[in-house]
């Protein structure tokens, strides 16, 4: 069921698209909108000659893409989400880092209550957060298990034995039943086994592996944890690969365990160090982190982790990602955490390749394989569209959509639109281009502060600046609850990035849209893309499929070939035989150590392909 907001959004925008694409896609779509400075209105762009563009099509004259080029903001030039007026305890005001000491006073050791500033946020959206939620759009969705003795699901939050606390916690979150993939990973971390999780965006992975730590550790009969002079021996550790996923993970970990007595502190780079300590030394049951800060805090001995007997890595497969996983090694391996066997540790992410695969299961011991979502299932919650836009005609086209948007938004307000480009640069400039024609956008990218990137996504959140430019930096885990439209301005080189980004829309069983710009540029992501387009039972144009029909999958790197066994890596690579797969999508081979990976993922993988750009140190620390 749609919400009547995310309904008009989605219908406008996919009518908008719709019409676009059947006059033949490629910025097409006639409208007389209000002629602005730098908007090129549509009969003036740059179009393939042919009413389908044909596949291959020279490469367009990128000269002509100075047309509606913008030269760069002016140094001076104030950002939108600078001029955001701060949210009732969460800006400044209240000590910026300051914000991230969770839900405990500092002073009087008295904990704040996390729920107090929901209402407000869901008031401004005139939603309330957890209603018309529909989660019996996951009820079919198709689960595998393997592994010895998996543990039975369970169809209700009553039926498993969480804690008094913790259960009064679900309730004030509003969590009426378990999302599938809570039915069937919470009784198996609770029976003690070791989990590799994948479920599609927007499931409810966090409480999934987030309830029973909060629950274990309730109820866990720990030996003394030692005093160290300075040093602190967290109970848990969840590691995330950015900065605003672990504060994501953080804030929800913090509703979780209200009056559970237990505590959850977060740290991350960007964010003065100093600060973190002071937390830690406040005691710390579940440390939230992402890796780099984490290895600062190893390395100076203020934090052990000897007693960890709870281990999560969410967004696991990035985490195990190329250049990520010596960090991660070093950390599971390599200090004092008890190893496997000793410890339980639950891997999640919407996507798990099978290399990645191989990989995390030197990590686990005897685990469970959990896919929750298949073909066709829940995906369709997200509306894909592909459309054919030369590089000249992005801005235009994405003009084309935000007009449509406001145009048909409700009460006057505009859907929030998270729009991904591939470089900080051109987030930058897309930005300012898209402020200067009157539509208030912010930015998050690498290159900006963290308190920059935090204050851009308070401003997104709100509604402030409903438009957010981003890179890869935002691809994953975030969940900004009224994100109605995903717009790839540039599209990713990966497919599995592909599946995180347009999965910021779409989320707990609301209806989304994802509106991708395709050209020549994106040729060798034209087969995966239409292979996930059919799967999750959307309409692929017939000119992609064309492009599809021939590429091959060498060009864009092995990274893009999908596997059978479905949507979102769901197969477990355990039951490809003995050879454990042999060459599967890597085409690499290896047999499980990371030296096997190098050319596997090729120049385009992930962050130093994408929106992290190279030699930027990105959100991982
Ligand atoms: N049982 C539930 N009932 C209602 N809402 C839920 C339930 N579980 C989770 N949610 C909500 O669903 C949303 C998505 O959850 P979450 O962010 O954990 O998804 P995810 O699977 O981790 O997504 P991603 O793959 O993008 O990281 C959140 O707003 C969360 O509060």
């Amino acid at each position: 069921m749609r919400t009547s907001w995310a309904d008009s959004v989605s219908n406008s925008a996919a009518e908008n698209v719709t019409a676009a694409a059947t006059n033949n896609g490629p910025a097409s779509s006639a409208s007389s909108r209000p002629s602005r400075s730098s908007y090129v209105p549509p009969h003036l762009r740059n179009r393939p000659p042919s009413a389908e563009p044909l596949a291959p099509t020279p490469k367009e004259n990128l000269a002509s893409t100075n047309r509606s080029a913008y030269p760069g903001p002016p140094p001076s030039q104030p950002r939108w989400g600078s001029r955001e007026p701060a949210r009732p305890g969460s800006g400044p005001s209240r000590g910026g880092w300051g914000n991230r000491t969770g839900g405990w006073d500092r002073g009087r050791e008295r904990e704040v209550n996390p729920f107090e500033n929901d209402e407000p946020a869901e008031e401004a959206f005139g939603e309330q957060e957890n209603t018309g939620i529909n989660f019996d759009a996951y009820e079919d969705i198709p689960v595998e298990t393997s592994g010895d003795n998996v543990p039975p699901p369970v169809n209700t939050f009553a039926e498993i034995d969480l804690g008094d606390a913790l259960n009064e916690n679900i309730r004030r979150c509003k969590y009426v039943k378990p999302t599938p993939v809570q039915r069937h990973a919470i009784p198996i971390s609770l029976g003690g086994r070791d989990l590799m999780a994948c479920a599609q965006t927007g499931s409810g992975k966090t409480a999934a592996f987030c309830f029973p730590i909060i629950s274990g550790i309730m109820k866990g009969q720990y030996a003394q944890r030692p005093r160290g002079a300075r040093t602190v021996y967290p109970l848990a550790l969840i590691l995330s690969p950015t900065r605003e996923l672990s504060c994501q993970i953080h804030d929800e970990a913090k509703k979780f365990s209200y009056q559970t007595g237990v505590r959850v502190v977060v740290a991350y780079g960007g964010a003065p160090i100093n600060q973190q300590l002071r937390e830690l030394e406040r005691g710390v049951d579940i440390l939230v982190a992402t890796p780099g800060r984490l290895v600062d805090l190893l390395e100076r001995a203020r934090v052990s982790l000897q007693m960890v007997k709870y281990l999560a890595l969410d967004e696991a497969d990035r985490m195990l990602d190329m250049g990520f996983e010596p960090q991660i090694r070093k950390i599971v391996e390599q200090m004092d955490m008890p190893p496997r066997g000793m410890r339980q540790t639950m891997l999640f992410s919407a996507t798990f390749p099978k290399e990645i695969q191989r990989l995390a299961s030197d990590f686990l011991s005897n685990y469970i394989f959990l896919a929750v979502g298949r073909v066709g299932s829940s995906t369709d919650l997200i509306v894909q569209r592909v459309e054919y836009v030369l590089e000249s005609d992005k801005r235009s086209h994405l003009m084309d959509l935000l007009h449509a948007q406001r145009a048909n938004g409700t009460h006057g307000k505009q859907a929030l639109t998270l729009v991904f480009v591939e470089t900080k640069k051109g987030a930058d400039s897309l930005e300012h281009w898209l402020c200067m024609n009157g539509f208030p956008a912010t930015t998050i990218h690498g290159d900006r502060s963290q308190q920059e990137r935090e204050q851009a996504l308070r401003s997104f959140k709100s509604g402030t600046t409903p438009i957010l430019v981003a890179t890869d930096v935002a691809a994953r885990g975030l969940d900004i609850p009224h994100v109605a439209h995903v717009v790839n301005f540039d599209l990713p080189n990966d497919i599995d990035d592909y599946v995180h980004r347009i999965g910021r829309t779409g989320r707990a069983g609301k209806m989304g849209l994802a509106t991708a710009f395709f050209n020549d540029n994106n040729a060798s992501l034209a087969r995966s893309l239409s292979e996930l387009m059919q799967e999750a039972n959307q309409e692929v144009p017939s000119w992609l499929a064309r492009y599809a029909a021939r590429s091959s999958y060498g060009g864009g790197g092995g990274r893009n070939r999908r596997t059978g066994g479905g949507r979102f890596g769901g197969r477990d690579f355990r039951r490809d035989g003995p050879s454990r797969g042999g060459s599967d999508y890597y085409g690499g081979g290896g047999g499980g150590n990371s030296s096997g990976m190098g050319g596997g993922y090729g120049p385009s993988s992930g962050y130093g392909g994408g929106g992290y750009g190279s030699g930027v140190t990105s959100a991982w620390d």
